[in-house]
């Protein structure tokens, strides 16, 4: 499987799986130091990715992990704002995770390249800010963000239902001025799916192509590896395993925590598609 057109004016490389390195910014993702502490350390955490290989960094204020409790827009503004400011000055393109237009206005002004919506653009204000501004947005699938545990969806066919879902999320974007150009759509691992459902989107993630856009694959340390014998939060070894199959089956871009790992993996993966042409 080849990589989508790279005819896009995305700010990675389009010839090859491109890997976004996490970086929350969540208080209980570091050491107890005081604020500035926590702005240094993410700064520290961001290069550290970027000499392992990221290619986009991607910053999150709120937890969005199944039943998380959503934060007040204040407290995520004066998490996420800071970090972007100092990491603007970076040679990599910066990523929000974010699903608040307020936040993603902010972000954008202190320099961030990338919006990443875990809503998938469903606030109309939000969809405002991607035509507005014209960024690159990834529109991720998800009945709700965080997803209420106790809110069973029960889909037929995964793939099918959650391909016809970003169909729609897509057009309503269009709707609203933004350029399907600068969008990039995402499965949305975990959001409402099963374990057996998120192996089930891998499997057949080449059916995503039929949106003609860049696809994310966000898998790291979820609890669908639950069935592969690692837990949630602590399953390494099969977000790698799972991120050369991603990146075999299409994924242009993979979200993770552990990057040079996942760098080996989308490089063998990215081998075994074009031995002749590969480049290390
Ligand atoms: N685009 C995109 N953004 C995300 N943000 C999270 S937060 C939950 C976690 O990382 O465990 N997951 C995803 C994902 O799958 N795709």
């Amino acid at each position: 499987i080849q990589h989508s057109e790279p005819d896009r004016n995305l700010p990675w490389p389009q010839d090859r799986t491109v890997v976004m390195g996490i970086l929350n910014v969540t208080p209980d993702s570091f050491h107890d130091g005081g604020r500035y502490e926590r702005i240094k350390d993410a700064v520290a955490r961001a290069e550290a990715m970027i000499d392992a290989g990221a290619d986009v960094i991607d910053v999150g204020g709120e937890s969005t992990r199944p039943g998380a409790d959503p934060v007040e827009i204040e407290e995520e503004l004066d998490r996420v704002v800071p970090v972007v400011e100092e990491l603007a000055d970076l040679e990599v393109p910066i990523s929000v995770d974010t699903r608040r237009p307020e936040v993603a206005r902010a972000v954008i002004d202190a320099g961030a390249d990338v919006l990443n919506d875990v809503e998938g653009l469903q606030d109309p204000e939000m969809r405002r800010v991607a035509a507005e501004t014209g960024v690159p947005v990834v529109l991720m699938h998800s009945i709700e963000a965080p997803v209420d545990p106790e809110n069973e969806i029960h889909y037929d066919d995964v793939v099918e239902e959650t391909i016809r879902e970003l169909g729609d999320r897509l057009l309503a974007a269009e709707k609203a001025g933004v350029d399907r150009e600068q969008v990039i759509i995402d499965p949305g691992i975990g959001f409402g799916k099963t374990a057996r459902e998120g192996f089930e989107l891998l499997d057949r993630l080449a059916e995503f192509e039929a949106l003609g856009c860049p696809l994310l694959f966000g898998h790291s340390h979820k609890s669908m590896f639950g069935l592969t014998g690692e837990q949630a939060g602590a399953a390494p070894n099969s977000t790698i395993a799972a991120t050369a199959i991603a990146a075999r089956n299409g994924a242009d871009i993979i979200r993770v925590h552990d990057v040079a790992e996942n760098v080996a993996a989308v490089n063998v993966a990215d081998a075994a598609a074009d031995p002749e042409g590969f480049e290390p």
